[in-house]
Formats: structure tokens, sequence, C-alpha cells
């Protein structure tokens, strides 16, 4: 297996104070991997800097043998990263499938033209690929629907179809499980190893361990910007370093409900 993602020395600093620093891992092709780690920790930072919002003051990260330092968060997107974020950010207003379509952006142009449903030649290849993808994902019942009047569970299912709409390798996950109950996290649970199957590497930044236990095998743990753990998510619970970040050095015999 060799690695699709591969972070080395990362560190960033905001006004002074260090957010991140010298963390570096791996992410084999086809992997479900967890970023955890208690409020704080500089999980969304981490995205942040592996997706481009800002750069790293140091250390480099390479995306199927790419260098990506300093690409741009759209270059990013065509060189095969995607991102789910912890808010749905849809379009309410528009339908399932306009909002799958402006997942291709990046490798369309002509906005306008791209989400035009039909064509002198009948519907557009940007609508029938969107709805062959929504339909490959299981969610044909809500094609036509406009995303406003959808449950939240499907909704977020939905905007997970929009990244894939890029046609990602790597696809990072912002607490996808934020603000679902049980039976909707129940849900998304299925849809993402549906997603997992189809061969994409899953990194996900998630508080629900009971999520995190039965999607990804292996975890990373954050603590004040820094790597404390990268092993397996079975034994993550034991780890000495891992119970002092969640419950404080007194506590260290303890176990924990990590994350
Ligand atoms: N743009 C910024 N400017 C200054 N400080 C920032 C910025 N972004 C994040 N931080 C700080 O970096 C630290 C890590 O924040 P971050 O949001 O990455 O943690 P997190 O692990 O995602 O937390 P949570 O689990 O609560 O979402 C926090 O102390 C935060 O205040």
């Amino acid at each position: 297996m060799t690695a699709l993602l591969k972070v080395e020395g990362l560190s960033k600093s905001f006004g002074g104070v260090q957010v991140i620093t010298d963390v570096s891992f791996e992410a084999e092709e086809g992997a479900r991997l967890a970023l955890i780690g208690p409020n704080g920790a500089g999980k969304t930072t981490l995205f942040n800097l592996l997706t481009g919002v800002f750069p790293q003051d140091e250390g480099t990260v390479t995306l199927a043998g790419q260098v990506i330092d300093g690409a741009p968060s759209r270059r990013r997107i065509g060189m095969g990263m995607a991102r789910s974020f912890q808010n749905i950010r849809l379009m309410p207003h528009l339908s399932v499938v306009e909002n799958v379509m402006l997942g291709q952006q990046h490798r369309r142009s002509g906005l306008g033209a791209m989400l035009s449903p039909l064509t002198l030649f009948g519907r557009s290849e940007s609508w029938r690929e969107a709805e062959a993808l929504i339909a490959d994902m299981g969610l044909e019942a809500w094609m036509g629907e406009t995303v406003s009047t959808l449950p939240y569970g499907i909704r977020k299912q939905i905007e997970l179809v929009r990244a894939l709409a890029a046609k990602p390798r790597l696809l990072l996950l912002d607490e996808p499980a934020a603000g679902l109950n049980g039976t909707e996290t129940a849900q998304l649970r299925d849809f993402l190893a549906r997603i997992s199957g189809t061969g994409i590497t899953l990194l996900v930044v998630e508080h629900d361990m009971s999520l995190v236990r039965s999607l990804c095998d292996r975890c990373v743990v954050l603590n004040f910007g820094r790597k404390i753990y990268d092993g397996s998510t079975a034994q993550v619970h034991e780890d000495p370093l891992v119970l002092e970040a969640y419950l404080g050095a007194r506590h260290s015999g303890e176990t924990a409900d990590v994350a």
C-alpha cells in the first residue's frame, strides 16, 4: 500500500500562539483514518492547512506523490482532495441535482451553462452525471426535491454526494455527525462506508467515538496541536497520553470515553 496523503512536520502559529506543532502522519490509499482530540486541539486548523485555507509555517503535504504546498484550495480539489464542512453548505433553494452539479464546478467552465438542465440535444452532461451519482449513492428518491425541504440527515448525505461530484481520491470530513440524532448517525455511518467502498480515502474529524470506532480502524490524536497517538482505534482509550489529554494527569489510571 502507498500513502495517498503524507503530512510531514506541519506547524502553524497565529499571532505568536503555536496551534499546530510538528505534526506528521500518513493515510494509505483507501484508508479510513480518524483525527480526534479534545476541544481546541487543532483538528480544524489541521484540516484548513491540508485544504489550503491558509499556509503552514513549516512542513510539507504530499497528495498522491505530488507536493501540494502553496496550491490554492480550488487547485487541491482538482488534485483529488474534497472536503465537507461541519455546517451544511448547500444552496437551500436549489434542487438536489443542481446542488450536486455545483460540485463539478472545478472540472467545468461556465456556471450558468453548467446548471442549465437542457441542451439542444436533451439533458446536459452535467445533469446526467449528477443524476447518476445520486442514484449510485442510493438517494434517487430525493433527486428533484428542493434542499430546504429535506430532513437534516438527508441534507448531510447530499452534501457528501456534492463533494463526491468533484471525483476526489481523498475526502476530508469535519464532524460529519454533528447535529444528527442516533438513527441519522447510523445511516451516515453506512453512507460513509459505502463511499469508502468505492475506494475513496476518508480522513474524519469526529467527536462521536461510537461512529469513529465503527468506521475507522486507525486514528491520530492531537492535543495542544501535537500528535500524541497514531494507531488502533480499538486501543486508543487505553493509551496513557490520550487518557491524560482527555481526563487530566490525575486521572490517567481511569478509562475515558475518548473524544
Ligand atoms: N484563525 C485563527 N486565529 C487565531 N487562533 C486560531 C485560529 N484558528 C484557530 N485558532 C486557535 O487554534 C486552536 C485550535 O483550534 P481548532 O479549531 O483547530 O481546534 P479543534 O481541535 O478543531 O477544536 P474543536 O474540537 O473545538 O472544534 C484554538 O486555540 C483556536 O482558538
